[in-house]
């Protein structure tokens, strides 16, 4: 077969004797769960009642969502993409590209947590990206209107005009220049030649020099003048007011002849704040990300559109080729609404102490997909079809709506004449309307129905209704600003299906979650990428209460969906989502549940060893030969899961250890959080998470701030040690035979132990501001030392009374 007319990519075949020995654990796994959970059931200790009753209800729950956790897992898929293909088929000899234009997104909202070096790293790596230029549009979205992201973009447009060809010409990745600089080069080894060395000596120097220029501007803007920033012109900043300033839009690059060094062109660069007044609700990134997808409707409107945050730079410059090579791909490429890409980090600490690199969470889970993906948080990484070359089908989050576009829009656009005067139509008087139009009343209605739609734009309504994207040739460059600055201003959305059947969907600090669910649910299908060099990075938190609260927001978002009109339990049947796909979604919707019995389950032994009590009663051979069966059956799918996902023991114990913090801190704050939202119409702050501005330096990775979020866990651990001081001096106060029966305890509380000490670690770092919850701590404390020093201290030890009064009287 001639080779351009090839798919663009296929499954790869499982080995079944690769998939199929996971497959056998599981399965022994789930029969040894039976047989274990009936003895359990069958054996209930009769003088602790309640405890046995607590761990057999938590370990049910456990097990239960254990295997929720299996349904993905069941037959993975990975795939293979052809880039050459691709490029044999839409790039021909002496022919103009046919690859399909692809707008990206950057979003970025506080330039003091989100450093602007990061963004513009991320921009520059973007405008370097091995596609052809006049197809790529980077849209900058600043949702904190700060001048300093102004000024830091003008910057970087400035010093592209260097790195640009710098990169084409020598084909270097990273094309970000800080993690490209950042990587050792053996000269001797790359046989680099002569012209590369003294042109990367000289690119690395400019680098420095706009590295001083930014972080010059970074240190201006540490202190606000008095009465606002003000413009190199003269005019005072617009968005000296946060919360209360109009929309802004400047196009840095790729208009007036603008060129690179070397005289080619280079891609489109523009920024973006949308306006914001008090009393509108901006619904956070889900918001801006739909200004974006208005206003860059209007100036390039790309049948694509990628979205990344501000610190997840492309790592791999083939990383769109990637994904086109599912969107253009002529047999699938049409039912994909979105391909994602695993998020991978840079600049964590060695020991990866929170759990940042997530392999095991995000490979175990995504690779193994369900036939197609679960959607989730690869988003972040996204090539989302919210616009694409169907009509409005990447407005429109759905079939339903985008098929009356398709229809209407084809007739018109088939007839490149008529498409002036459609435009107009909508723009225009009713009379205009009519005339020319052969089914004026049909056309009025659509018209009606498009603005209570999409909104009272007709030349948003016109773009999206272009078959491959491309702009109607109709208005002149005031008249599109005009009307750009008209899509991003807030009250755009009222009474419009934006957030709600358009665009990314509002309700959930996790839209990338929602969104994902809701196209699904429209019968799309999603594709994940894992191409051997990652497509994208970022940059992960660094410090744990960071952590802590990232991974609370991102468990408030799933609460939110779940008390939503899109609960995945309820939502969306009747539609296109598969059953695996609904399992995968109830429980990445319901993990935070797990917060509960987690919690009750790691106070248990601490309770058990204070009171001397046991969750099972004096076990049998049969018995212990079912706990052991378990314990092994744990391990080895833990070992053959790591062996899948290409994990060292390392990381997947951290990931062990996170979830069990992560669940006994963030997961309880978000139920909690949650609850108060549904319930009292309580709405929580975004925190942003962090970027870290230099790659290797973790001071900051031990500076902790406190929060409240540290009271379950620390309690915990903290009940549990004295549990086993408590537990140990029994022991030796009472001889050898009580050590036997202590055993099981013990056991139990060091497994709680040791899946918090990382926690405590992140604990005892330097400190910021300890606030009145140290006081509540010091009381709770001083409380618990005193119960053991009335155990402990022999004469009082012998005085029942008093022990009983302590409730610490043991038989
Ligand atoms: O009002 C806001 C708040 C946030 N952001 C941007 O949203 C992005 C994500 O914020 P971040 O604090 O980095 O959250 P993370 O948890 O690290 O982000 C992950 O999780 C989010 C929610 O699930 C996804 O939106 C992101 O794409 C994904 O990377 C950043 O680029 C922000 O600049 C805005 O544009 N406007
Ligand atoms: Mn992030």
């Amino acid at each position: 077969m001639d080779e351009g007319r090839q798919p663009l990519w296929r499954k790869l075949p499982i080995s079944s004797s690769r998939i199929n020995p996971y497959r056998i654990i599981i399965v022994l796994r789930i029969a040894i769960l039976g047989l274990f959970f009936h003895y359990r059931i069958l054996h209930p200790v009769n003088d602790a009642y309640a405890l046995w009753l607590t761990s057999v209800i938590c370990e049910i729950w456990f097990a239960v969502s254990w295997i929720f956790d299996q349904f993905p897992k069941w037959s993975p898929i990975m795939r293979e993409t052809y880039l050459d293909r691709l490029s044999l088929r839409y790039e021909k000899e002496g022919k103009p590209s046919q690859l399909a234009d692809i707008d990206v997104f950057v979003s970025t909202v506080d330039p003091m947590k989100e450093p602007p070096l990061i963004t513009a790293n991320t921009v520059l790596s973007i405008l370097a990206v091995d596609y052809p230029v006049e197809k790529v549009a980077c849209y900058v979205s600043d949702d904190g209107a700060a001048m300093l992201t102004f000024e830091a973009l003008s910057e970087t447009s400035e010093f592209a005009r260097k790195w640009v060809p710098f990169c084409k010409k020598f084909s270097i990745e990273p094309r970000a220049p800080e993690w490209y600089f950042a990587q050792k080069v053996d000269y001797l080894k790359d046989k680099v030649d002569a012209a590369f060395i003294r042109e990367r000596r000289a690119i690395k120097r400019e680098y420095e020099e706009f590295k001083v220029r930014i972080n010059a501007l970074v240190a201006m803007a540490q202190k606000v003048p008095e009465d606002g920033w003000t413009m190199q012109d003269g005019t005072p900043w617009p968005g000296n007011n946060v919360r209360d300033h109009p929309g802004m839009i400047q196009v840095f690059l790729g208009q007036n002849g603008v060129r690179d060094i070397e005289g080619n062109e280079l891609p489109r660069l523009v920024y973006v704040s949308r306006e914001k007044r008090p009393g509108y609700e901006h619904h956070k990134k889900a918001g801006a990300m739909n200004a974006l997808v208005r206003v860059s409707a209007i100036i390039t409107n790309a049948p694509y559109l990628l979205n990344v945050d501000c610190d997840h730079y492309i790592n791999n410059s083939k990383a769109l080729r990637e994904a086109m090579c599912f969107m253009m791909d002529p047999t699938s490429g049409k039912k994909i609404c979105y391909v994602q890409f695993p998020q991978r980090f840079d600049g964590i600490d060695r020991n990866d102490r929170y759990s940042n690199r997530n392999v095991v969470f995000f490979d175990d889970l995504y690779m193994w997909e369900l036939g197609v993906s679960s959607g989730g948080r690869h988003f972040m990484d996204m090539m989302p079809l919210l616009r694409g070359n169907h009509q409005g089908r990447h407005v429109t989050v759905g079939l339903n709506g985008a098929a009356v576009c398709v229809d209407l829009g084809r007739k018109r656009l088939n007839q490149s004449q008529q498409l002036t005067s459609f435009v107009m139509a909508f723009g225009g008087p009713l009379e205009t309307l009519i005339t020319g139009i052969d089914n004026e009343k049909s056309l009025l209605m659509s018209q009606q129905k498009f603005e209570k739609k999409y909104g009272q734009s007709s030349v948003f309504i016109a773009s999206t209704l272009m078959e491959d994207g491309g702009l109607p040739k109709a208005a002149s460059s005031a008249t599109l600003l005009k009307e750009a600055i008209h899509v991003i201003s807030c009250g755009y959305e009222d009474k419009t299906e934006w957030g709600k059947e358009v665009g990314w969907i509002y309700g959930s600090v996790t839209e990338d979650i929602l969104t994902g669910f809701k196209m699904h649910c429209h019968g799309w299908r999603s594709v994940y990428c894992m191409p051997k060099r990652p497509a994208f990075k970022g940059s992960a938190p660094i410090n744990l209460s960071d952590r802590l609260h990232q991974v609370l927001r991102w468990a408030l978002g799933s609460v939110e969906i779940f008390f939503s009109r899109h609960c995945p339990i309820w939502y969306g049947y009747g539609g296109g989502l598969k059953s695996l796909e609904r399992f995968s979604y109830i429980n990445s919707v319901v993990y935070p549940l797990t917060s509960i019995p987690l919690i009750a389950y790691c106070a248990l032994p601490a309770v058990c060893l204070l009171t001397g009590k046991f969750i099972v009663p004096e076990i049998s051979n049969y018995a212990s030969i079912i706990f052991m069966a378990l314990f092994i059956s744990i391990a080895a799918t833990g070992i053959l899961e790591m062996q899948w996902g290409g994990v060292g023991i390392h990381d997947w114990w951290r990931n062990e250890q996170f979830w069990v913090i992560g669940g006994a801190s963030s997961h309880l704050f978000a139920l909690v959080q949650g609850l108060l939202k549904v319930l009292a119409g309580v709405n929580t702050n975004f925190t942003v998470t962090s970027k870290a501005a230099d790659d290797g330096d973790f001071a900051e990775l031990y500076i902790f701030k406190w929060t409240s979020l540290l009271i379950p866990p620390l309690t915990l651990l903290i009940i549990n040690i004295i549990g086993v001081i408590v537990g140990v001096s029994d022991a030796i106060n009472n001889g050898y035979d009580s050590w036997g029966p202590l055993f099981g305890r013990l056991f139990f509380a060091l497994w709680v132990i040791v899946h918090l000490y990382p926690f405590l670690k992140g604990v005892m770092g330097k400190q910021e501001g300890v606030p009145t919850i140290i006081l509540v701590w010091a009381i709770l404390l001083a409380s618990i030392l005193t119960l053991l020093w009335v155990r402990i201290n022999p004469f009082l030890a012998k005085n029942d009374i008093v022990l009983e009064i302590c409730g610490l009287k043991c038989d």
